[in-house]
């Protein structure tokens, strides 16, 4: 990667795109707008498909029977109308078997300012789709910017098998860890804004992302109250063990009290086994 190829162009910006409550609009219903709705679909927005019946793919017809009730896809069975189907539409994708038409539509949207992907035709489109990786609020686009589409799906593949799985929920409890202290700390910018940041910071990068993937709301508090509240601290998962302590002494009395019976006497019997079979052996 050289510092020229970073910033002399010839790049697209990367954005995480919201898209709730918004009208996207797809012309075409078979395979490849099949994967354009699934696209669709996380980001909340509602899907107008524009595609005559006899057209539709079979994960097109799958997807539509279990989201039309929703209303979440709406499926209009015809072709194309231009006087209808762009009015509020906030995004367009073509996935269409027609270039012809397809180029139409990329015209009709530059007109009315509507963000357009024409599948197939690259210089035609504002915006491409990229290989996805999803965990819950992580989302990571690899995108080759239309030099080999299917460089980014085996990239993909790669960028898999180094992450551990724990970081969609890691990231939810930092969301939430974070709402939890902006209501103490609530504002935008000035001493405690900036505080609040570092102290965030600082968290994210002493835990462990397993640390982090295990907090609970208890010792969410504690680090809250112990740390942030009283001196701006940022407490280590060590420090977080009186909590933690408490919590395995919860687990303790639960397991002895709640039928934890069976499992001490499995435990002691098979203590008793492994004893005898090891002094058989050493004879
Ligand atoms: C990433 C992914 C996302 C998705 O589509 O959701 C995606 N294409 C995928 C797969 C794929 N597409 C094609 C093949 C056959 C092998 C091959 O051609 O390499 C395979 C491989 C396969 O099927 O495994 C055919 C193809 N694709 C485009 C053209 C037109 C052209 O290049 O001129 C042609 C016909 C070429 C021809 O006729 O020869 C164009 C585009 N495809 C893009 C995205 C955008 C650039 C993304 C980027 O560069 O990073 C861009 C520019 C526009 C757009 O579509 O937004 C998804 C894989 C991810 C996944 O598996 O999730
Ligand atoms: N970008 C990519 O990643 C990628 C990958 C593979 C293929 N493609 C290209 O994308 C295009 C779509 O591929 P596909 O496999 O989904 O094709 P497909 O033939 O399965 O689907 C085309 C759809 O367009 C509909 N259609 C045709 N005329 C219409 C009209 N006037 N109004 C509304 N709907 C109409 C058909 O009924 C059908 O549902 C092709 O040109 C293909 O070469 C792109």
């Amino acid at each position: 990667m050289t510092e020229a190829k970073q910033t002399s162009g010839g790049g697209s910006l990367l954005i995480a795109w919201q898209l709730s409550n918004k009208r996207v609009l797809i012309v075409g219903g078979g395979e490849v707008a099949s994967q354009r709705i699934e696209s669709i679909l996380v980001t909340g927005a509602t899907i107008l498909l524009v595609s005559p019946a006899e057209g539709i793919g079979s994960r097109t017809k799958e997807l539509v029977s279990k989201y039309k009730e929703s209303g979440k896809i709406v499926h209009i069975r015809r072709k194309f109308s231009e006087t209808e189907d762009l009015e509020n539409m906030d995004m367009v994708l073509t996935a269409l078997d027609d270039n012809e038409l397809s180029e139409k539509i990329v015209h009709m949207c530059r007109e009315r300012r509507i963000p357009v992907n024409a599948a197939d035709i690259p210089h035609l489109c504002d915006f491409y789709f990229g290989a996805q990786i999803r965990d819950g609020p992580l989302q990571i686009m690899i995108s080759t910017n239309g030099n080999g589409p299917r460089m980014a799906a085996l990239i993909r593949t790669r960028l898999q098998k180094g992450l551990t799985g724990l970081e969609g929920r890691a990231i939810e409890k930092v969301g939430l860890l974070r709402e939890r202290l902006k209501e103490r700390a609530p504002g935008v910018g000035g001493i405690e804004g900036r505080q609040r940041m570092k102290w965030m910071k600082e968290l994210c990068d002493i835990w462990e992302m397993e640390d982090l993937a295990m907090l609970e709301e208890p010792t969410m508090e504690f680090l809250l109250n112990e740390g942030w509240s009283k001196d701006r601290k940022v407490l280590s998962p060590m420090e977080t063990m009186p909590i933690l302590r408490t919590k395995k002494q919860t687990v303790i009395r639960h397991v002895v009290t709640e039928g934890g019976q069976s499992t001490i006497t499995a435990f002691i019997l098979g203590a008793v086994c492994a004893g005898l079979f090891f002094t058989y052996r050493g004879r």
